[in-house]
């Protein structure tokens, strides 16, 4: 059991208000502890930790200088949010963070008024907080937009096109670099490289610097070519210069657990009579905790974990992860293939592409946050005859869906999509749930979508996936472990199209896709027990449906229901279409779709949400009894008395 720390200072601290009455000279004091408090919670709850450890001075210094919450401080993907809650009022709940009913672990408008703009997915806050500044300006009210975007979201291509239009915004915006030459791995590409350069070429910028810097009084005029050619060379030299040349005034680097130096930077940058400004703040990940600092991965996200030794909880032995078991099929696949080759966009341990990359170190691609650019980059290798997979979560694809459409779909190109968290996700909730990939991918022309019900079809489906050079094809799996089936030796390729029979009956056919064949075959022992003949059928495709297994069963038996993790408009959607289509429906064929519900829901163990979801074997069973009772024969009536 961790003790909680002793926090004098920070116990009197609720709101920014109480932070604001403290002397600067308080301050060193109170991050200390407001970053023990982090490492308590967390210890807890686990959750995101080292981003949150990397910016205690600076979320103390934010507040301390800025008018939160009329100021509106939009923190980047929002996992580092975890001091800026505690000093917000919300310290009373933060062991509460990710759990069920507790605090999100992001930020989040209904939560409070501290979190102006909700976030999870990265590389959003300038565009945000450009739309607070104008927003503001527009109704002539005081506040200002602050964003802070770390350096791994700031290789994605929204930050640059916020830039490129916060023009308007003048002094009211704020973008906060902070700069821990991390992402959740090791920054990749040349903007990472360019931020360590001018990290490097200079020193920390200390009070005469800033005193002098802030004495020029903030940015020329863009189209003044003199001055600009005299900033591009001074930039060269001193750094700067990309962020100067989209129209910020650069202030930096600043030594971002300094709050002798932090404070008074923010205090000018706050004053100052023009803008915008880019404050690049450097520091460190898990910044003070010792085992944070000393790990590979930073601590970016953790198990509980005992504060004395940082040693994390471990999962009891069970089946392997289906990102391993995709990870180690991949292997194979490219043993195989030499034209086989991987991406993923920032999340190389978080896909199982980090295994790949030690065998394959030539074949993997680490593009950063950059989904969009992922799918367009593999539809470009396939057009050339590469074999690419995109190793991508499911709900991070949601944002290249056109790269989907335009650059793989219409031109029919040979991308794989590997899409791992399909389905519910647990602690990360609504943001990150792999909710929609079915909908918004089987409804594409030319596009093959699979789901791995266990991790031996996740084998045959890696293997159908390489084998497929006829157009787009995805294979979508879950977060967490496998059922324990046994692995296959050789992968099988399967038919495009063609499902599977788990189970003949005569009266209830479940017709599952993905993992939910588990709650199915529960299910049906149970129907069966209660005298209902089941079938159960694993699709293994939302498209191409097996249209002729799903005409069978619909035909000959008296009420079908589809199982799947995902949302309105996936599997149920189209097993209604094509049974109307057949003219099944006109015959008062009892069709029930069991799918997620119509809302966002909340963070919480998985099974948990499933069964909220009514995705589980007492869902399906209540389903088809409700259905057979309402039958005029009364099956179900008997069957359930
Ligand atoms: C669009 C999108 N892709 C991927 C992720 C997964 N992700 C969360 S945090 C993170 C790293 C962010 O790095 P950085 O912005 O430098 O913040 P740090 O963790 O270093 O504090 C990644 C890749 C995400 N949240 N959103
Ligand atoms: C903040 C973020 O987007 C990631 O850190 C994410 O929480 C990782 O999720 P997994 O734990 O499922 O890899
Ligand atoms: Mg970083």
């Amino acid at each position: 059991m961790n003790d909680r720390p002793q926090t004098p200072l920070l116990d009197q601290v609720i709101w920014p208000s109480d932070l604001r009455t403290l002397k600067p000279g308080q301050l060193r004091q109170l991050a200390d502890e407001l970053r023990q408090e982090v490492i308590s919670a967390v210890g807890v709850t686990g959750g995101h930790l080292g981003s949150g450890l990397g910016v205690v001075e600076l979320t103390t210094a934010i507040h301390y200088v800025f008018d939160t919450p009329r100021d509106k401080l939009v923190w980047d993907v929002g996992h580092q949010c975890y001091p800026h809650k505690i000093l917000t009022g919300r310290r009373d709940r933060i062991r509460t963070l990710r759990q069920g009913g507790g605090l999100s672990g992001f930020t989040k408008r209904a939560e409070s008024d501290y979190d102006p703009f909700g976030a999870a997915h990265s590389s959003t806050s300038i565009s945000a907080a450009l739309g607070f500044a104008i927003a503001n300006q527009m109704q002539d009210r005081p506040g200002k937009g602050i964003a802070v975007i770390g350096d791994g979201a700031m290789s994605a291509g929204m930050a640059y096109e916020a830039m490129n239009n916060a023009q308007a915004a003048g002094n009211r915006l704020v973008v906060i670099l902070n700069d821990n030459d991390m992402s959740i791995a090791p920054p990749v590409g040349g903007l990472s490289a360019y931020l360590a350069r001018l990290v490097t070429s200079r020193e920390f910028l200390g009070l005469r610097d800033l005193a002098k810097k802030l004495a020029r009084k903030l940015p020329r005029p863009l189209h003044n070519a003199a001055r600009k050619t005299d900033e591009f060379a001074r930039g060269m030299a001193m750094g700067g210069t990309l962020f100067e040349e989209l129209g910020f005034y650069y202030v930096g680097p600043v030594d971002g657990h300094n709050l002798d130096q932090l404070i008074p930077v923010l205090e000018n940058v706050r004053d100052a009579a023009e803008g915008p400004c880019l404050v690049h703040v450097v520091t460190k990940k898990g910044k003070g905790y010792a085992p944070a600092e000393a790990a590979d991965d930073k601590y970016h996200g953790v198990q509980k974990f005992d504060v004395v030794t940082g040693t994390q909880a471990k999962a009891p032995p069970g089946p392997p992860s289906y990102t391993n078991v995709f990870a180690q099929a991949l292997i194979a696949e490219a043993q195989r293939d030499p034209k086989l080759c991987a991406i993923t966009a920032a999340m190389p341990s978080g896909t199982g592409l980090d295994k790949f990359a030690l065998a394959f170190p030539d074949r993997i691609f680490d593009v950063g946050i950059a989904e969009q650019h992922a799918v367009t980059f593999a539809a470009g290798l396939a057009a050339e005859g590469m074999r690419p997979f995109c190793a991508i979560y499911s709900t991070f694809l949601q944002r290249a869906y056109d790269q989907v459409v335009h650059d793989v779909a219409i031109q029919n190109l040979p991308v794989r999509f590997a899409i791992d968290r399909a389905g519910l996700v647990g602690a990360d909730g609504s943001t990150h749930a792999g909710s929609f990939d079915v909908t918004y991918l089987a409804t594409l022309p030319n596009m093959v979508v699979m789901a791995a019900a266990d991790e031996a079809e996740l084998v045959h489906m890696t293997h159908t996936a390489a084998m497929h050079d006829s157009g787009p094809i995805a294979l979508r799996y879950p977060r967490g472990n496998g059922t324990g089936v046994a692995m296959p030796e050789t992968p099988e390729r399967l038919e495009i199209g063609k499902g599977r029979i788990m189970r003949e009956g005569r009266q209830v056919a479940i017709l599952s896709l993905g993992t939910r064949l588990e709650e199915a075959l529960k299910a049906a022992e149970v129907l069966e027990a209660k005298g209902l003949s089941t079938t159960v059928a694993d699709l293994r495709f939302a498209k191409p449906l097996d249209e002729a297994m799903i005409r069978r069963l619909l035909a000959t038996h008296e009420v079908a229901v589809t199982i799947e993790e995902g949302a309105i408009g996936g599997l149920g959607a189209h097993v209604l279409t094509l049974a109307s289509d057949l003219g099944l429906t006109d015959a008062g064929l009892k069709i029930r779709t069991l799918r997620l519900p119509d809302i966002f829901q909340d963070q919480d163990k998985p099974e948990k949400q499933y069964a909220d979801a009514r995705l589980d074997a007492d869902a399906i069973i209540d389903t088809v009894l409700t259905a057979l009772r309402h039958n005029s024969a009364g099956i179900g009536t008997e069957a359930r008395a």
